[in-house]
């Protein structure tokens, strides 16, 4: 099984060497005063850097290829057949009409074919499509995807609920508003018992 080594795909903070353009701080002192404010004032020096080291960060997705998170399979696992779920795992996002934070958890279960994968990877999955520019239903349906093209699975539910900062901070402003997307692939599509089995343990 993949040892967890923090250079195995981990996706935390920027690289202490990130160069920063003169047109991201730019950029970021442009909005400033566009919010109103003055980038000059002491407290919003660094800001500008800040700002860009954590985009870096909120976007580390796109240098992530999830894919390769599935490539180390195993099939000894004692004729093990039934469902695998990871529940409760929260990620954060961000949405790409306003650039808001997207913050839930997601549950992600497969009915293994002939492999299985170190259960840490389906969160590492889940963390490189989250931390790019998405809408929750397109998360969705690629952390499925990933799952179903790479470990050949009889069956894979994804069942992700967020809330949106767009809809909970400005726009609508309806605080505790949650969306629910979810996909349901192979078995679980398929089977109804096999449905209702999956979203039970997920605790829906
Ligand atoms: N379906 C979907 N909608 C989202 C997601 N994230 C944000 N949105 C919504 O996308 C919509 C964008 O609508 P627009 O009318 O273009 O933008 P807007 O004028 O700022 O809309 P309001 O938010 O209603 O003020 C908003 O209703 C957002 O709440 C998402 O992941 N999925
Ligand atoms: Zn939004």
């Amino acid at each position: 099984m993949g040892s967890c080594s923090p250079d195995d795909g981990d996706l935390i903070g920027s690289p202490p060497d990130l160069v920063i353009p003169d047109e991201v701080a730019d950029a970021v002192r442009t909005l400033i005063r566009w919010t109103g404010d003055d980038p000059d004032r002491e407290g919003l020096l660094d800001t500008p850097g800040r700002v860009a080291r954590a985009w870096k960060e909120y976007g580390a997705g796109y240098a992530d290829d999830p894919s390769l998170h599935l490539s180390r399979t195993f099939d000894e696992v004692g004729g093990y057949d039934e469902i695998i779920l990871l529940r409760d795992i929260p990620f954060h996002s961000h949405c790409e009409h306003h650039l808001a934070p997207i913050i839930g958890k997601a549950a992600i279960a497969y009915l293994p074919g002939d492999k299985v994968v170190g259960i840490s990877k389906l969160a590492r999955v889940l963390h490189g499509y989250a931390r790019r520019l998405q809408v929750q239903e397109r998360l969705t349906a690629q952390v499925a995807d990933c799952i179903w093209d790479h470990l050949n699975p009889k069956g894979v539910a994804v069942v992700i609920e967020a809330s949106h900062a767009c809809m909970t901070a400005r726009g609508v402003r309806t605080p505790g508003v949650m969306m629910t997307t979810s996909r349901m692939m192979g078995v679980f599509r398929e089977d109804e018992r096999s449905r209702k089995e999956v979203l039970a343990l997920m605790g829906y």
